[in-house]
């Protein structure tokens, strides 16, 4: 569990103070993927460095299992640092040395045995789907393998935070998809907390189970990604959800019909059977107006603007709404005008 307390950080320059960070608070539960994001300037890269310990707050706490970071100095500050693993922003493997060889570094910084180092290597190059790359120089590996090698460097010497900054920004949306899957196998597999930071919504709708949105150094938005997108009027449901708003006309569409409504639907059951079941079971006719559906990691996730004539369809929304639906009723426009 990665704790963020109250979190303040300021640059002082010749042109004045810029506060980076201010008074952020987050919480990221053990094994789980979260996702910061937010517009260049928000303070990501600065909440990163903070957390990875390669840069000092003004004032806050970082506790990771317990532990508050910030406080620490000399060989507990060391020993914290190894439970942290970083990918940095920009490529950082080390040209001379093989995509094996960069791997091994943290572990041969450790004064791991080299059998153990070699043992471990092999289990993280398996990791990242580049065992047959072992011997690799990085100029011989494409973008994506290099960010791969950095992600199981990152993770050799076993640390329970893996902190990613933009680790997709260079790439194309392939290598982008194996990036991320690899990011996932190390939480599925190896029990890793991973904080990812990205301008990138399309990371937070593959991988993340969180997501803590950064707008000028605060912490606007902050849960969890599966909650956020049935908040009406969240960042998040703006962004992952399909939009229902441009396909119609909403006021004159709207007129024809007896009930219209948004409704957010989470989860293989609901997306799958629910308005069907309900137009049968209250005899209703159901009209999808706008909307889609989509899929957030592996839960598949709707949003529709949905119409209902006839005599239930009132009660055919209210039973939506009992089975876990988000229903949100729009004023009905009657064809006179007026509205219901
Ligand atoms: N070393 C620095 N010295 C002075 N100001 C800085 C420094 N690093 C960041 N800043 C400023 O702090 C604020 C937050 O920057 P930060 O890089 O953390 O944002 P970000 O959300 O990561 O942006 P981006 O997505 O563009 O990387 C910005 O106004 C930035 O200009």
């Amino acid at each position: 569990m990665i704790t963020v307390e109250n979190l303040t950080k300021a640059y002082r320059g010749r042109s004045g103070t810029t506060v980076a960070l201010d008074g952020v608070s987050l919480q990221v539960p053990a094994g789980t993927v979260c996702g910061v994001v937010g517009e260049s300037g928000a303070g990501k890269s600065t909440l990163a460095r903070c957390i990875a310990l390669l840069e000092q707050p003004d004032s806050g706490g970082i506790l990771v299992d317990g532990t508050d970071l910030v406080t620490l100095r000399g060989s507990a500050l060391r020993a914290a640092r190894r439970q942290i693993g970083v990918v940095p922003q920009n490529d950082s493997l080390l040209r001379q040395r093989t995509a094996a060889g960069n791997i091994a570094l943290p572990l041969e910084a450790a004064g791991a045995p080299v059998e153990a180092r070699r043992k471990r290597v092999v289990e993280l190059l398996d990791l990242v789907g580049l065992a047959d790359k072992a011997g690799n120089y990085p100029d011989q590996l494409s973008g994506g393998q290099r960010q791969r090698v950095a992600i199981a460097r990152a993770l050799a010497a076993n640390p329970s935070v893996l902190l990613a900054d933009e680790p997709t920004s260079a790439l194309d949306p392939d290598t982008t998809a194996s990036v991320l899957t690899v990011l996932d196998r190390a939480r599925a597999e190896l029990g890793v907390t991973v904080l990812v930071v990205t301008h990138d919504m399309g990371v937070v709708r593959r991988i993340c189970d969180d997501v803590a949105v950064l707008d000028r150094g605060q912490v606007v938005e902050h849960g969890k990604v599966l909650d956020l997108v049935t908040q009406a009027g969240s960042r998040t449901s703006g962004a992952l959800l399909p939009g229902v708003e441009d396909i119609v006309r909403a006021g004159d569409t709207d007129a024809r019909f007896d009930r219209v409504a948004d409704v957010v639907l989470v989860g293989f059951a609901a997306v799958g059977a629910l308005l069907p079941e309900a137009a049968s079971r209250f005899e209703v006719d159901l009209n999808l107006l706008g909307g889609g559906m989509t899929r957030l990691a592996d839960t598949p996730v709707a949003r529709f603007r949905v119409a209902l004539t006839g005599a239930n369809a009132d009660s055919a929304f209210d039973w939506i709404a009992e089975r876990g639906a988000v229903v949100r009723r729009r004023p009905t426009v009657l064809a006179g005008g007026a509205a219901a």
